[in-house]
């Protein structure tokens, strides 16, 4: 990649204590896009956003931001990232404005209250502003986190599950949001549970899991590589065996008999047109069926092949 904004080099991490939550971390992030680190509980997303933004030391490994060397222009570097942490760690008594004000001071940068106030009404937050952030519901004061990220107009911003257990509608509103920073020319990594969220936002998706990064690919381009058609398809009468006429295709009899089930394809509709062919040979071959179930694999879906280690990595694996 050409100048990636981040580029993360061999980086590991093991705790004290000896779990090594990092076990070398290869990764580059292009200037602008919206990067989706995807793993389960435990895979080491925190750690790795931690070692970024000064939060956890790495073991090893390089981190350039920029082009330049984190490990020698720490001040300055980190000053251009902005961290939305999972949860608000101080200033519950603090009032809003002062709280997000607070934060762009912290980096350095002269006091801007055109900027905060800016920032308060993107988020539908300048109602709140006097009142203390400990009184906020738990969807603002997640706004409020994102608002003490923005405050220094970082041109990286990492958000940590930035919509854990916020309800539907504030998601979407969150989704926006990061839409329109993105729109304005933040690079954006964003770790996530909810693959929709993956699904919806990203442009690039990174799939980690056990400290190691699994996949990283345009996430169109994985739906289309790792993607799969499944579908059932009920015949009126059992069948002994697989017919003749559908040998060419990944077929097998399932339920004794009763169903058929085809699963392949590419992602890439490839999967629908078999099946038509599928049944047009079942109707040619004079053998009736009374339902078909078609489901074309989600994100979701590889996801959870790659986690569990099902899919074959074959030709995949970043
Ligand atoms: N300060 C610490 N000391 C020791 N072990 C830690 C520490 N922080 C994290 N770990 C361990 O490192 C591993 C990776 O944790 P990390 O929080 O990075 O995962 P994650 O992918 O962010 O998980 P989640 O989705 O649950 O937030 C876990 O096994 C965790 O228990």
């Amino acid at each position: 990649m050409l100048d990636p904004i981040l580029d993360i080099r061999g980086l590991t991490k093991t705790y004290p204590g000896g779990l090594t939550a990092l076990g070398g971390v290869d990764l580059q992030i292009r200037k602008g896009e919206i990067f989706a680190l995807l793993g389960p509980n435990g895979a080491g997303k925190t750690t790795l956003i931690g070692a970024v933004c000064g939060l956890v030391r790495p073991t090893g490994g390089t981190i350039h931001a920029f082009g330049e060397d984190m490990g020698k222009h720490w001040r300055t570097l980190r000053a251009r990232i902005g961290l939305v942490p999972q949860e608000l760690s101080t200033d519950m008594f603090e009032p809003v404005w002062r709280s997000v004000s607070h934060s762009r001071g912290l980096f350095g940068l002269p006091p801007d209250p055109a900027r905060i106030e800016a920032i308060l009404k993107s988020l539908s937050l300048w109602d709140k502003r006097n009142v203390q952030i400990r009184a906020l519901s738990g969807g603002m004061k997640r706004r409020v986190l994102i608002a003490k990220a923005m405050s220094h107009d970082p041109e990286l911003l990492f958000l940590d599950e930035p919509t854990a257990g916020v309800d539907v509608e504030l998601r979407r509103d969150m989704w926006k949001q990061i839409s329109e920073m993105r729109e304005r020319g933040t690079t954006i990594i964003l770790t996530t549970h909810y693959i929709e969220e993956a699904e919806e936002m990203a442009d690039r998706v990174g799939i980690i899991r056990a400290g190691k990064i699994l996949m990283v690919d345009e996430k169109d381009a994985m739906m289309k590589r790792l993607g799969r058609t499944e579908a059932l398809i009920s015949l009126a009468a059992p069948l002994a065996a697989v017919p003749e006429v559908l040998a060419a295709y990944p077929v097998a009899l399932i339920e004794e008999g009763r169903k058929l089930c085809y699963r392949g394809g590419d992602g890439a509709g490839q999967g629908k047109t078999d099946v038509a062919e599928v049944t047009k040979a079942l109707t040619r071959a004079g053998i009736d069926y009374t339902a078909i179930d078609i489901h074309e694999s989600s994100l979701e879906d590889i996801f959870v092949d790659l986690v569990e280690g099902r899919e074959a990595l074959a030709g995949g694996a970043a």
